[in-house]
């Protein structure tokens, strides 16, 4: 359903599923005490007065604590989905209804309904963009030159999403300063991660139901990410083997206790496939038609090309639902390849994405990042810029007395012998 009026603009799936979205809503910010801080402060102070800001995030919960942080601090705020599959209908009801915060996604929404949003978001003229992915910043970049002086600046969550800004400096086109979220301490280490693993593994498990002891979990790719997947793979008794094309990484695997091999042997030997990479095309043809009978694929990388859909559509007969976010592509070598939620990161399509205990921390450093940027307006070259140190570390401060777990802190003792050089054997 879509209102136009000036007010109220949105586009979201049913207005009626608010009151479900708002219990869940309720139920998440019970594990997000740093954000809520945050907010507190933001209510107070309101340092989004004037500005206009518009988030692309998974429409989760999670987000829509962010979103009413922001607003609490003053700004006008519009929210898009970051991903075709991964809204929450009755979240995004409820941010609608409850929060007054207007919402442009629907979950299964298609590719053209996506990049519409998009351009909705832009037409709003932000002042702040939260990219995750960087698909709005590129949108800019590419087709929206004239708004550029209206930026003050972006965000952006996730590797690929900086991975593509790094593209665009190299280019000459990212005119404006980004903040890099993604590589904050209190953001990678623990989302990317711990998030990724335990939500990756939820999603493969409520789509499918299997057990997964015993079985073959191929992990591609052992960044942050894929060393969350394997560890939570483990966890649950898989036997895990790891491909990589860093020999770094591909060491780290080993040490952690993983087989390695290239993705050529792993292929016939998998029962089930999780690619973490950012990249394209890690699973490709060749690595199909080797695949075990009834072999499932899927995703928690980013975009739907990690896996080579296309390859696997056109070496098939028939492509059939067998359950909900599970499709069986029947081979022509008469054996069968399933594959998870279309392909699309298999945590936010089958499951909920990461709980709202790592988002805490990955969106208190959106909104800190966000406050920074007004703060730091005009002052900041274009390019990516590094969350602060200091606030990094006041997230894990907050972050741990929430927890309730207290640590030491340095005599004046050690910091002088910390950063002195003459003594030494003795
Ligand atoms: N599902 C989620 O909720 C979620 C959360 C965080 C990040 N991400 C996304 O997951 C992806 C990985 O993020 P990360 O932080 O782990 O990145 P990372 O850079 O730490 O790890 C990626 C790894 O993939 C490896 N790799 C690249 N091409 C490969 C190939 N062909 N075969 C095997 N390995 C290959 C790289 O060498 C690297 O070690 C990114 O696209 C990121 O945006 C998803
Ligand atoms: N519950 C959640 N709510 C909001 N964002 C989430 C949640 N779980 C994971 N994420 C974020 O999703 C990001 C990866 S998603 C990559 C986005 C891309 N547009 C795509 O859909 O392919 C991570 O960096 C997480 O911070």
């Amino acid at each position: 359903m879509s209102s136009t009026t000036v007010q109220a603009k949105y586009e979201i799936k049913d207005p009626t599923l608010a009151p479900k979205g708002k219990q869940r809503i309720e139920w998440a910010g019970r594990e997000m005490p740093v954000l809520r801080q945050i907010q507190e402060r933001f209510a107070q102070e309101k340092p989004f007065d004037g500005i206009r800001l518009i988030a692309c995030c998974h429409v989760t919960t999670e987000t829509a604590h962010l979103a009413i942080a922001l607003k609490a601090g003053g700004a006008d705020a519009i929210l898009i989905a970051s991903n075709p599959l991964s809204t929450q209908d009755d979240v995004a009801a409820s941010l609608v209804v409850d929060y007054g915060i207007p919402v442009f996604a629907m979950k299964g929404e298609d590719t053209a309904t996506y990049l519409r949003h998009v351009e909705i978001a832009l037409d709003h003229r932000p002042n702040i963009i939260i990219d995750d992915g960087s698909d709005v910043t590129a949108t800019l970049v590419k087709n929206r030159q004239h708004q550029i002086p209206e930026i003050i600046g972006t965000t952006e969550e996730t590797t690929t999403g900086i991975v593509r800004l790094r593209a665009m400096f190299n280019d000459g086109k990212l005119t404006f300063p980004a903040m890099n979220v993604n590589d904050a301490d209190t953001k990678h280490f623990f989302d990317n991660r711990y998030g990724t693993g335990q939500s990756t593994l939820d999603g493969i498990i409520r789509a499918t139901n299997v057990l997964l002891a015993g079985k073959n979990v191929v992990v591609v790719g052992y960044g942050w990410c894929g060393k969350g997947s394997a560890l939570r793979a483990r966890g649950l008794g898989a036997n895990v083997i790891v491909t990589e094309v860093d020999p770094v990484r591909a060491i780290e695997a080993v040490m952690d206790g993983f087989r390695v091999m290239p993705m050529e042997q792993a292929a016939s030997l998998g029962d089930l496939f999780i690619t973490v990479t950012g990249n394209k095309h890690v699973i490709r043809g060749e690595h199909f038609d080797v695949m075990k009978d009834g072999a499932m694929v899927c995703n928690s990388g980013h975009f739907d090309i990690e896996i080579d859909l296309k390859d696997l559509a056109e070496r098939s007969t028939e492509i059939k639902e067998v359950r909900n976010f599970t499709q069986q592509y029947k081979l022509k070598n008469g054996k069968s390849v399933v594959v998870l939620g279309e392909g699309r990161l298999i945590n936010l399509a089958a499951a909920e994405g990461h709980p709202s205990a790592v988002m805490d921390m990955s969106f208190a450093n959106q909104a800190m990042a966000c406050e920074y940027l007004v703060k730091n307006k005009g002052k900041l070259e274009p390019g990516l810029h590094s969350i602060p140190q200091d606030v990094d570390q006041e997230i894990a401060r907050l972050k741990l007395k929430a927890m309730g777990i207290a640590i030491d802190t340095l005599t004046s003792e050690q910091i002088e012998y910390m950063n002195s050089w003459t003594v030494g054997t003795d």
